[in-house]
């Protein structure tokens, strides 16, 4: 069984907000062991679910409540729904320690959340999550970047019940061919599809802001994978990136976010750091 959160006296104590996709994946590898990290503590909504799968698992950790968090942890992850990022955030930056955000959508409102943080000494940490090449936006972003455009392609049920097609009664359901569902900034964006399209939400931190990273929405029965495409444009440099994730199984999340989140933390602690 592992035990988490009593290794080293001097590790970094990570809690997890929200035990889905990316909150169980994170855990395990916390639990198997990330070098100067513990797993000290989890929050989730079913207190009855998450020790099941905790037993099941084999790891010790307690579950607590959210308000509780500053004093278990010195950093969250916080991979939970959109709408309690300000419930998660707010008790830690208060207390002037980091959160790593993954939903990044729901942050692009709220720049009163990193004036919390720059108030208390706390930091919110915005991981590349399922994106690609945030070394390379934020090196230009220090330059200047004239655009920043981004298309994305999902299948179907990656954006089906998104707040924008339900309000806009588009359907997609028995596509046959690709529908593009929106064009417009990565502040709409992220407005219109909060648990789909984090990515251009982060994206738009890491380069020229919200309002002038562009985005075109796809829902393309062709693809099985959230494909992304990123074209930028700046004094520096020109690239394009792109990234085709695997779904997980929230078919909304690839695989690889979570994958990023256990990289940006292995970095917070590693004697050895590459990248940006
Ligand atoms: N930045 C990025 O690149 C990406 C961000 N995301 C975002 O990350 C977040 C987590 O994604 P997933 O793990 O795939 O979602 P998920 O839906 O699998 O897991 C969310 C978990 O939070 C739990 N939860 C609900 N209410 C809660 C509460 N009050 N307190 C604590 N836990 C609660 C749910 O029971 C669920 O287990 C979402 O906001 C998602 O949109 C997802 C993919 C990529
Ligand atoms: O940004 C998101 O919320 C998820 C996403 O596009 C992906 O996993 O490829």
């Amino acid at each position: 069984m592992s035990a988490a959160g009593v290794s080293n006296l001097q590790s970094k104590r990570v809690a997890i907000a929200g035990l889905g996709e990316i909150g169980r994946t994170v855990a395990n590898k916390l639990a198997q062991g990330l070098p100067g990290l513990s797993l000290a503590a989890i929050t989730t909504r079913d207190q009855a679910k998450a020790r099941a799968w905790l037993d099941r698992e084999g790891i010790v950790c307690p579950l607590v409540a959210l308000d509780d968090l500053p004093d278990h942890a010195d950093l969250v992850v916080e991979c939970a729904p959109a709408d309690i990022l300000d419930q998660i955030c707010r008790p830690m930056l208060t207390a002037g320690k980091q959160v790593m955000v993954l939903s990044a959508s729901a942050l692009l409102p709220r720049p009163d959340l990193v004036d919390l943080a720059r108030a208390h000494g706390g930091q919110i940490i915005v991981p590349t999550g399922a994106l690609i090449g945030f070394d390379a936006v934020s090196a230009a972003a220090e330059g200047t970047i004239s655009s920043v455009q981004m298309v994305t392609r999902k299948p179907p049920n990656g954006l089906a019940g998104a707040p924008y097609l339900v309000a806009n009664r588009i359907s997609v359901e028995g596509l046959t061919s690709a529908l593009c569902v929106f064009k417009g900034s990565a502040r709409d964006a992220a407005a219109a599809f909060p648990a789909n399209v984090n990515v251009v939400a982060a994206l738009s931190l890491a380069g020229i802001g919200p309002d002038r990273t562009t985005i075109e929405i796809w829902a393309d029965p062709a693809v099985t994978r959230n494909c992304h495409q990123i074209r930028v444009e700046a004094d520096s440099a020109s690239f394009t990136m792109s990234i085709e994730n695997v779904p997980s199984e929230n078919p909304r999340t690839g695989r690889i976010t979570a994958l990023s989140v256990i990289a940006a933390l292995r970095k917070l602690t590693s004697p050895l750091q590459v990248g940006t």
